[in-house]
């Protein structure tokens, strides 16, 4: 199972890659990878789990955060309506997006960046990605919300880019312009 000694953090040049897209059909070992980074996940927002393993809670994990410089990402999340989004892409690609932003009014954070960095992370409101699953079918889902940041945030990781990369660091709470704030 995925522990915290598995996440690399920032420093890591593996953050800084641009990771390989997987060849398809993915190997055995790369799907066992995904399902491992799915169950980090879930893992991670189950108390007791967390509480034995030391997890931080995540949403989302790339698999460079592990330190596989492979175009690899899993999402789980519950939304308001307590609905569980799980996801677990092979070569995830943002296909169209918004010309309307978003931003978490509360910033992001990273389970590879161990401090807190304040500020808004100007994102696409609404994306569309296109990916393979696990069972090889592929996957074009359109996205809103904390779900699109998600996305755009694992998506950020398999291209070396990290939120923090684009907060406005003159000022880091100023509010962005054409963008949702969403809490
Ligand atoms: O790369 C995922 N990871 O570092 C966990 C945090 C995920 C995440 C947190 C806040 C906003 C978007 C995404
Ligand atoms: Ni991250």
């Amino acid at each position: 199972m995925i522990t915290m000694e598995n996440i690399i953090r920032d420093g890591h040049p593996t953050l800084r890659e641009v990771a390989k897209e997987v060849t398809l059909p993915p190997s055995e070992e790369e799907i066992q990878t995904l399902k491992s980074m799915l169950e980090f996940l879930i893992n991670s927002q189950n108390p007791e789990i967390a509480e034995k393993y030391g997890l931080r809670s995540g949403i989302g994990l790339a698999a460079p955060q592990i330190n596989i410089a492979k175009r690899m990402i899993a999402i789980y999340l519950k939304d308001e309506n307590e609905k569980i989004h799980s996801y677990a892409l092979f070569n995830p690609k943002i296909i169209s997006h918004s010309v309307e932003g978003a931003y978490l009014s509360a910033g992001e954070g990273c389970l590879s960046v161990d401090e807190a960095i304040p500020g808004f992370v100007p994102r696409h409101a609404r994306i569309t990605v296109k990916g393979i699953a696990i069972d090889g079918t592929e996957v074009k889902v359109r996205l809103k919300g904390l779900l699109a940041i998600v996305f755009q945030h694992e998506i950020d990781h398999l291209n070396g880019v990290m939120f923090y990369d684009h907060i406005d660091s003159k000022n880091p709470l100023k509010p962005i312009e054409n963008a949702l704030p969403l809490d």
